[in-house]
């Protein structure tokens, strides 16, 4: 189970694992996601938060046969947005863990604890879920890297030639998985998630704390009133609240990309590195190296932009993004009545900071960007940390290659029958000797 900032997924593997015949693959069944509050909503509102969880719960009971309900392990993994309110208020997480261990434990399955997992983990789970569906990792295939963009953190995770863990060495994790070692650099950005890094935009624009802030993120004709202490309530922006601000402000659209992406940039900061070479914030990132898989909120922006298509020149993606974000605010409430307004609303600022983050953050270019492929699933599964943490928890995946015989099966079928027509035919030789002669003989012309 995922408990995250803003939602939380139940995500079901069949236990014992059912694997697939043919690529020994374990299926994964996503279950449900929690409509509405997510876990960490549990400190605002536990009644509500808690009815959602059960009701997840009990269609696990659904799927789940009974008679393996004591079997199935259950692991609660909460990622950033636990971490922040952890970093807020630590007696309020331990006030969702209780609530949620609680409520967990009336389930028949086996509950096998709660943990806030680490950023490192959460980038390295996801690669490895990536590359375990691609089936690279049991072929010893050249790996995929792994992007992934939540609503409070965001991960990057990939295998480099330049890298070998040795300059900074708490971005590095290593493997030894299927027989082949592995040195992953992975590095979760703590508030770079879209919901937190759109806080810090707005915070940023809004620092002397005047009663009408001017978003060109947002379309033309969009426009709200906003809480100051609701937009300053996380740990991302909680130190920039402006002194003599009123309560509420005006957030106005104006629809301008290339201002937004101005925007955009203030929360990144480039100006020191002390490493052979960074992305931002001073942390190191090696050479960009090899194909990449985006997912999460990635895919769930690009999608609905219909901008999943990384062989389109960027230079033409801006220009679709920068007539999508100056289109009017009724216009686009007309043309997209089923989208939930708070996406909607923030969809132009979502894909300006995608593409800032992929070009000015991580160094993809004009000809790397194309190398970056925008995935929701893979094979019919999600790509996410959840399944990496599960096959990990499990033991799923095996160190060492599995022992294979010297041929596969058909291969023993086909040399047996070979060896068993040659005895065959030497036996009929052997008996030569025996054979009746031949009444006519041959001519000699
Ligand atoms: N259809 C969607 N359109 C835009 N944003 C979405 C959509 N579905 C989910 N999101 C947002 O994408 C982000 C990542 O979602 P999710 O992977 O569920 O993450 P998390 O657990 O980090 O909140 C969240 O900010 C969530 O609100």
């Amino acid at each position: 189970m995922d408990a995250g900032s803003s939602h939380t997924a139940l995500y079901i593997y069949e236990w014992p694992a059912e694997k697939d015949n043919n690529t020994g693959r374990v299926e994964q069944t996503h279950l449900c996601k929690v409509k509405g509050p997510g876990i960490s909503s549990y400190a605002s509102a536990p009644v509500k938060a808690g009815e959602s969880l059960r009701l997840c719960m009990e269609e696990a009971k659904q799927w789940v046969p009974g008679k393996r309900h004591h079997q199935t392990p259950l692991y609660l993994g909460a990622t950033a947005g636990m971490r922040l309110l952890n970093m807020a208020n630590s007696s309020a997480s331990d006030k969702v863990f209780q609530a949620v261990e609680g409520a967990l434990q009336k389930f028949p399955f086996s509950y096998q604890g709660a943990k806030i997992i680490s950023g490192q983990d959460e980038g390295a789970f996801g690669w490895i879920t990536v590359n375990y569906l691609d089936e690279r990792l049991k072929q010893g295939l050249e790996t995929r890297g792994a992007l992934d963009l939540g609503g409070a953190s965001t991960q990057i995770s990939f295998v480099s030639d330049n890298y070998d863990g040795s300059e900074s060495p708490s971005n590095s994790v290593t493997f030894r998985l299927y027989g082949n070692d592995y040195n992953l650099y992975t590095h979760s950005f703590l508030c770079y998630g879209k919901d937190q890094s759109l806080r810090m935009m707005q915070a940023h624009q809004s620092q002397a704390g005047p009663a009408t802030v001017l978003d060109p993120c947002f379309h033309p004709g969009y426009t709200a009133t906003k809480n100051y202490s609701v937009l300053y309530d996380s740990p991302c922006v909680s130190d920039r609240k402006p002194k003599d601000a009123p309560d509420t402000f005006t957030h106005i659209g104006i629809g301008d990309f290339l201002q937004c992406q101005a925007a955009v940039k203030s929360v990144f900061n480039f100006t020191s590195c002390k490493y052979s070479r960074c992305s931002f914030n001073g942390v190191l990132q090696p050479l960009l190296q090899g194909p990449y898989g985006a997912f999460s909120a990635y895919y769930f922006v690009m999608n609905f932009l219909n901008l999943t298509d990384t062989s389109v020149p960027l230079e033409d993606v801006k220009e679709k993004l920068k007539r999508y974000c100056a289109t009017n605010w009724d216009q686009i409430m007309q043309q997209h009545p089923e989208v939930k307004l708070k996406y909607l609303a923030e969809y132009c600022f979502s894909g300006t900071y995608i593409l800032t983050l992929l070009t000015e953050g991580y160094n993809f270019t004009s000809e790397s960007y194309s190398d970056i492929k925008f995935i929701k699933k893979i094979k019919g599964s999600d790509a996410g940390w959840t399944l990496g943490y599960m096959l990990n928890l499990t033991n799923m995946i095996p160190a060492e290659a599995p022992d294979t015989p010297l041929l596969p099966h058909p291969g023993y079928v086909s040399v047996v029958s070979v060896i068993a027509v040659l005895l065959f035919i030497l036996f009929i030789v052997s008996l030569r000797p025996l054979w009746p002669r031949c009444s006519k003989q041959p001519q000699i012309v």
